[in-house]
Protein backbone atom coordinates (compact mmCIF):
# COMPACT_ATOMS: atom_id res chain seq x y z
CA UNK A 1 0.00 0.00 0.00
CA UNK A 2 1.37 3.92 -0.83
CA UNK A 3 2.08 6.12 1.95
CA UNK A 4 1.39 9.90 1.44
CA UNK A 5 2.29 11.87 3.77
CA UNK A 6 -0.31 15.05 4.64
CA UNK A 7 0.50 17.99 6.82
CA UNK A 8 -2.60 20.25 8.01
CA UNK A 9 -1.90 23.36 9.43
CA UNK A 10 -4.78 24.67 11.23
CA UNK A 11 -6.46 21.89 13.26
CA UNK A 12 -10.02 23.40 13.68
CA UNK A 13 -12.89 22.45 13.24
CA UNK A 14 -12.43 22.35 9.32
CA UNK A 15 -9.31 19.95 9.61
CA UNK A 16 -10.84 17.80 12.64
CA UNK A 17 -13.95 17.28 9.88
CA UNK A 18 -11.47 16.39 6.73
CA UNK A 19 -8.96 14.20 9.38
CA UNK A 20 -12.56 12.29 10.47
CA UNK A 21 -13.90 12.15 6.88
CA UNK A 22 -10.29 10.78 5.65
CA UNK A 23 -10.25 8.19 8.53
CA UNK A 24 -13.41 6.63 7.51
CA UNK A 25 -12.38 5.68 4.27
CA UNK A 26 -10.60 2.31 3.16
CA UNK A 27 -8.98 3.54 0.27
CA UNK A 28 -5.52 2.28 -1.57
CA UNK A 29 -3.62 4.97 0.45
CA UNK A 30 -2.11 4.89 3.92
CA UNK A 31 -2.79 8.30 4.94
CA UNK A 32 0.17 9.34 7.12
CA UNK A 33 -1.40 12.72 9.09
CA UNK A 34 0.67 15.56 10.90
CA UNK A 35 -1.28 18.27 12.14
CA UNK A 36 -0.31 21.68 13.26
CA UNK A 37 -1.77 24.54 14.55
CA UNK A 38 -1.17 28.13 16.32
CA UNK A 39 -1.09 27.67 20.09
CA UNK A 40 -3.98 25.41 21.73
CA UNK A 41 -1.81 22.45 22.07
CA UNK A 42 -5.15 20.74 23.92
CA UNK A 43 -6.47 20.29 20.63
CA UNK A 44 -3.74 19.17 18.85
CA UNK A 45 -3.45 16.45 21.65
CA UNK A 46 -7.39 15.85 21.63
CA UNK A 47 -6.41 14.59 17.55
CA UNK A 48 -3.49 12.55 18.41
CA UNK A 49 -5.59 10.39 20.49
CA UNK A 50 -8.69 10.05 18.20
CA UNK A 51 -6.89 10.10 15.01
CA UNK A 52 -4.00 8.59 14.68
CA UNK A 53 -2.24 11.86 13.52
CA UNK A 54 1.08 13.35 14.65
CA UNK A 55 0.85 16.42 16.82
CA UNK A 56 3.79 19.11 14.94
CA UNK A 57 4.48 22.20 17.07
CA UNK A 58 6.46 23.13 14.27
CA UNK A 59 4.97 22.61 10.87
CA UNK A 60 8.01 24.12 9.21
CA UNK A 61 9.85 20.51 10.24
CA UNK A 62 7.34 18.46 8.84
CA UNK A 63 6.37 20.37 5.84
CA UNK A 64 9.73 18.51 4.42
CA UNK A 65 8.47 15.31 4.38
CA UNK A 66 4.87 16.36 3.43
CA UNK A 67 3.87 15.17 0.18
CA UNK A 68 0.77 17.29 0.37
CA UNK A 69 0.17 20.46 2.63
CA UNK A 70 -3.08 21.36 3.55
CA UNK A 71 -4.03 24.92 4.74
CA UNK A 72 -7.24 24.51 7.41
CA UNK A 73 -6.77 28.19 9.02
CA UNK A 74 -8.54 31.27 8.56
CA UNK A 75 -7.83 33.58 5.56
CA UNK A 76 -6.35 36.44 7.38
CA UNK A 77 -3.74 33.96 8.59
CA UNK A 78 -2.47 32.73 5.00
CA UNK A 79 -0.31 35.89 4.36
CA UNK A 80 2.05 34.93 7.32
CA UNK A 81 1.91 31.31 6.50
CA UNK A 82 2.36 31.18 2.81
CA UNK A 83 5.73 33.35 3.15
CA UNK A 84 7.32 31.12 5.76
CA UNK A 85 6.14 28.32 3.49
CA UNK A 86 7.38 29.66 0.18
CA UNK A 87 10.64 29.12 1.41
CA UNK A 88 9.92 25.59 2.25
CA UNK A 89 7.69 23.98 -0.76
CA UNK A 90 9.32 21.74 -3.04
CA UNK A 91 8.20 21.15 -6.81
CA UNK A 92 6.95 17.96 -5.90
CA UNK A 93 4.47 19.04 -3.29
CA UNK A 94 0.48 20.22 -3.32
CA UNK A 95 -0.09 23.01 -1.66
CA UNK A 96 -3.93 22.99 -0.99
CA UNK A 97 -5.97 25.74 1.03
CA UNK A 98 -10.01 25.18 2.12
CA UNK A 99 -10.52 28.92 3.26
CA UNK A 100 -13.02 30.86 2.02
CA UNK A 101 -12.30 33.76 -0.76
CA UNK A 102 -8.16 32.96 -1.28
CA UNK A 103 -8.55 31.51 -4.71
CA UNK A 104 -6.35 29.22 -6.00
CA UNK A 105 -5.17 32.10 -7.99
CA UNK A 106 -4.29 33.72 -4.16
CA UNK A 107 -2.78 31.01 -3.33
CA UNK A 108 0.04 30.30 -6.04
CA UNK A 109 0.80 34.13 -5.96
CA UNK A 110 2.08 33.74 -2.94
CA UNK A 111 4.08 30.89 -3.68
CA UNK A 112 7.30 30.08 -5.84
CA UNK A 113 6.41 30.31 -9.61
CA UNK A 114 5.58 26.76 -10.87
CA UNK A 115 4.24 25.73 -7.39
CA UNK A 116 1.69 22.87 -7.60
CA UNK A 117 -1.57 24.54 -5.65
CA UNK A 118 -5.59 23.66 -5.36
CA UNK A 119 -8.10 25.36 -3.23
CA UNK A 120 -10.82 23.24 -1.64
CA UNK A 121 -14.41 24.13 -0.39
CA UNK A 122 -15.31 21.22 2.11
CA UNK A 123 -17.98 21.23 4.55
CA UNK A 124 -18.30 20.09 8.33
CA UNK A 125 -20.47 16.93 6.85
CA UNK A 126 -16.70 15.75 6.22
CA UNK A 127 -16.60 14.82 9.29
CA UNK A 128 -19.60 11.77 8.26
CA UNK A 129 -17.88 11.23 5.05
CA UNK A 130 -20.99 13.47 3.22
CA UNK A 131 -19.28 16.76 2.36
CA UNK A 132 -20.19 18.14 -0.57
CA UNK A 133 -16.61 19.39 -1.58
CA UNK A 134 -15.22 21.99 -4.54
CA UNK A 135 -12.11 21.56 -6.26
CA UNK A 136 -10.43 24.26 -8.03
CA UNK A 137 -6.59 23.27 -9.51
CA UNK A 138 -3.52 25.23 -10.35
CA UNK A 139 -2.97 24.57 -14.01
CA UNK A 140 0.70 23.06 -12.47
CA UNK A 141 -0.79 20.23 -10.43
CA UNK A 142 0.32 16.95 -11.85
CA UNK A 143 -2.03 14.17 -12.79
CA UNK A 144 -0.45 12.16 -9.76
CA UNK A 145 -1.33 14.50 -7.52
CA UNK A 146 -4.35 15.37 -8.79
CA UNK A 147 -5.24 11.29 -7.94
CA UNK A 148 -3.90 11.76 -4.51
CA UNK A 149 -6.13 14.98 -3.75
CA UNK A 150 -8.74 13.17 -5.36
CA UNK A 151 -8.54 10.13 -2.90
CA UNK A 152 -8.59 12.97 0.19
CA UNK A 153 -11.95 14.08 -1.62
CA UNK A 154 -13.20 10.52 -1.47
CA UNK A 155 -12.81 10.12 1.86
CA UNK A 156 -14.91 13.71 3.01
CA UNK A 157 -17.86 12.53 0.18
CA UNK A 158 -18.70 13.57 -3.06
CA UNK A 159 -16.48 16.23 -4.45
CA UNK A 160 -16.75 18.16 -8.04
CA UNK A 161 -13.66 19.65 -9.81
CA UNK A 162 -14.61 23.37 -11.02
CA UNK A 163 -13.12 26.45 -11.81
CA UNK A 164 -11.78 29.18 -9.44
CA UNK A 165 -14.92 31.69 -10.03
CA UNK A 166 -16.84 28.94 -9.73
CA UNK A 167 -15.48 28.01 -6.29
CA UNK A 168 -15.99 32.06 -5.45
CA UNK A 169 -19.97 31.41 -6.27
CA UNK A 170 -20.71 28.62 -4.91
CA UNK A 171 -18.75 28.77 -1.45
CA UNK A 172 -22.13 29.71 0.55
CA UNK A 173 -24.01 27.02 -0.94
CA UNK A 174 -21.89 23.93 -0.75
CA UNK A 175 -19.44 25.56 2.40
CA UNK A 176 -21.65 27.52 4.74
CA UNK A 177 -25.23 26.58 3.48
CA UNK A 178 -24.57 23.78 5.70
CA UNK A 179 -25.11 26.27 8.74
CA UNK A 180 -28.67 27.56 6.76
CA UNK A 181 -29.83 24.19 6.98
CA UNK A 182 -29.23 23.62 11.02
CA UNK A 183 -30.90 27.32 11.49
CA UNK A 184 -33.70 25.60 9.93
CA UNK A 185 -33.29 22.30 12.13
CA UNK A 186 -33.15 24.40 14.81
CA UNK A 187 -36.58 26.01 14.11
CA UNK A 188 -38.43 23.13 13.49
CA UNK A 189 -37.43 21.10 16.35
CA UNK A 190 -38.13 24.21 18.63
CA UNK A 191 -41.51 23.99 17.28
CA UNK A 192 -41.74 20.30 17.70
CA UNK A 193 -40.39 20.39 21.13
CA UNK A 194 -43.07 23.39 22.19
CA UNK A 195 -45.81 21.34 20.40
CA UNK A 196 -45.46 18.13 21.01
CA UNK A 197 -42.36 15.86 22.00
CA UNK A 198 -39.08 15.68 23.88
CA UNK A 199 -36.06 16.72 22.36
CA UNK A 200 -34.45 13.35 21.41
CA UNK A 201 -37.62 13.12 19.77
CA UNK A 202 -37.92 16.12 17.59
CA UNK A 203 -34.16 15.46 16.29
CA UNK A 204 -34.85 12.15 14.60
CA UNK A 205 -38.25 13.26 13.39
CA UNK A 206 -36.23 16.63 12.01
CA UNK A 207 -32.77 14.82 10.77
CA UNK A 208 -34.78 11.84 8.86
CA UNK A 209 -37.59 14.39 7.55
CA UNK A 210 -34.19 15.93 6.01
CA UNK A 211 -32.25 12.64 4.93
CA UNK A 212 -35.57 11.74 3.06
CA UNK A 213 -36.11 15.16 1.35
CA UNK A 214 -32.35 15.41 0.50
CA UNK A 215 -32.43 11.66 -1.05
CA UNK A 216 -35.89 12.49 -3.26
CA UNK A 217 -33.38 15.67 -4.80
CA UNK A 218 -30.27 13.60 -5.53
CA UNK A 219 -33.24 11.13 -7.20
CA UNK A 220 -32.99 14.01 -9.70
CA UNK A 221 -36.25 15.41 -9.32
CA UNK A 222 -36.71 19.05 -9.30
CA UNK A 223 -37.72 20.96 -6.13
CA UNK A 224 -40.80 22.56 -7.63
CA UNK A 225 -41.66 18.95 -8.61
CA UNK A 226 -41.14 17.79 -5.21
CA UNK A 227 -43.07 21.19 -3.53
CA UNK A 228 -45.71 20.66 -5.79
CA UNK A 229 -46.41 16.42 -4.87
CA UNK A 230 -46.32 17.19 -0.87
CA UNK A 231 -48.52 20.20 -1.42
CA UNK A 232 -51.52 19.43 -1.61
CA UNK A 233 -53.90 21.63 -3.60
CA UNK A 234 -56.21 23.76 -1.57
CA UNK A 235 -54.50 21.73 1.79
CA UNK A 236 -52.25 22.07 4.54
CA UNK A 237 -49.23 22.57 3.07
CA UNK A 238 -49.88 25.11 0.57
CA UNK A 239 -51.28 27.14 3.81
CA UNK A 240 -47.41 26.97 5.68
CA UNK A 241 -45.48 27.66 2.04
CA UNK A 242 -47.77 30.69 1.75
CA UNK A 243 -46.56 32.57 5.24
CA UNK A 244 -42.80 31.36 3.78
CA UNK A 245 -43.85 33.42 0.54
CA UNK A 246 -45.26 35.91 2.25
CA UNK A 247 -41.77 36.64 4.34
CA UNK A 248 -40.18 36.37 0.72
CA UNK A 249 -38.28 33.05 1.83
CA UNK A 250 -36.10 32.81 -1.70
CA UNK A 251 -35.44 36.56 -1.70
CA UNK A 252 -33.96 35.80 1.79
CA UNK A 253 -31.98 32.84 1.21
CA UNK A 254 -30.20 34.64 -1.96
CA UNK A 255 -29.51 37.27 0.36
CA UNK A 256 -27.67 35.32 2.59
CA UNK A 257 -25.99 33.15 -0.40
CA UNK A 258 -24.68 37.03 -1.40
CA UNK A 259 -23.37 38.54 1.82
CA UNK A 260 -21.60 35.24 2.52
CA UNK A 261 -19.53 35.55 -0.66
CA UNK A 262 -19.03 38.81 -0.49
CA UNK A 263 -17.91 38.41 3.14
CA UNK A 264 -15.30 35.41 1.88
CA UNK A 265 -14.19 37.68 -0.38
CA UNK A 266 -13.16 40.49 1.93
CA UNK A 267 -11.62 37.93 4.45
CA UNK A 268 -9.19 37.13 1.96
CA UNK A 269 -5.51 38.54 1.89
CA UNK A 270 -4.74 40.74 -1.37
CA UNK A 271 -3.34 39.19 -4.00
N1 LIG B 1 -15.89 25.39 9.46
C1 LIG B 1 -16.36 25.12 8.23
O1 LIG B 1 -17.46 24.55 8.07
C2 LIG B 1 -15.56 25.47 7.01
C3 LIG B 1 -14.40 26.18 7.10
N2 LIG B 1 -13.67 26.46 5.97
C4 LIG B 1 -12.39 27.17 6.08
O2 LIG B 1 -11.56 26.44 6.95
C5 LIG B 1 -10.64 27.33 7.58
C6 LIG B 1 -10.61 27.03 9.07
O3 LIG B 1 -11.91 27.24 9.57
P1 LIG B 1 -12.37 26.54 10.92
O4 LIG B 1 -11.77 25.20 11.04
O5 LIG B 1 -13.84 26.69 10.95
O6 LIG B 1 -11.70 27.52 11.97
P2 LIG B 1 -11.20 27.22 13.46
O7 LIG B 1 -11.17 28.54 14.14
O8 LIG B 1 -11.99 26.11 14.06
O9 LIG B 1 -9.71 26.68 13.28
C7 LIG B 1 -8.67 27.51 12.84
C8 LIG B 1 -7.37 26.76 13.06
O10 LIG B 1 -6.32 27.50 12.45
C9 LIG B 1 -5.24 27.58 13.37
N3 LIG B 1 -4.42 28.75 13.06
C10 LIG B 1 -4.76 30.05 13.13
N4 LIG B 1 -3.70 30.81 12.77
C11 LIG B 1 -2.69 29.96 12.47
C12 LIG B 1 -1.35 30.12 12.08
N5 LIG B 1 -0.83 31.33 11.88
N6 LIG B 1 -0.58 29.02 11.89
C13 LIG B 1 -1.08 27.80 12.08
N7 LIG B 1 -2.36 27.56 12.46
C14 LIG B 1 -3.14 28.64 12.66
C15 LIG B 1 -5.90 27.66 14.72
O11 LIG B 1 -4.94 27.33 15.73
P3 LIG B 1 -5.16 27.80 17.27
O12 LIG B 1 -6.47 27.21 17.69
O13 LIG B 1 -3.98 27.23 17.97
O14 LIG B 1 -5.19 29.31 17.22
C16 LIG B 1 -6.98 26.61 14.54
O15 LIG B 1 -6.43 25.32 14.72
C17 LIG B 1 -11.09 28.74 7.25
O16 LIG B 1 -10.23 29.29 6.30
C18 LIG B 1 -12.49 28.57 6.67
O17 LIG B 1 -12.78 29.51 5.66
C19 LIG B 1 -14.07 26.05 4.73
C20 LIG B 1 -15.22 25.35 4.59
C21 LIG B 1 -16.09 25.04 5.71
O1 LIG C 1 -17.78 30.72 7.90
C1 LIG C 1 -16.75 30.63 7.21
O2 LIG C 1 -16.03 31.62 6.99
C2 LIG C 1 -16.37 29.30 6.60
C3 LIG C 1 -16.38 29.34 5.12
C4 LIG C 1 -17.37 28.31 4.68
C5 LIG C 1 -17.91 27.77 5.92
N1 LIG C 1 -17.33 28.29 6.95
Amino acid sequence: MTTVHVLFIGAGRMARAMIAGIRRRQGPIHWDISVANHQDSARLTELTTTFRVRAQTDWRTAAEQADIIILAMPPAAHQTVLETLSHHVLPHQLVASVAAGIGVSGLASKLPEGTQCAWLMPNIAAAVGESMTLCAFGDTVTADNREKLAEILRGLGQYHVCTETQVHHLTAITGSAPAFAFQFAEALEQAATALATDETTARLLVGQMLLGSAKLLLSGRPPEELTDEVATPGGATAAGLSVLTEAQFKTRVMDAIEATNQRARALAPET
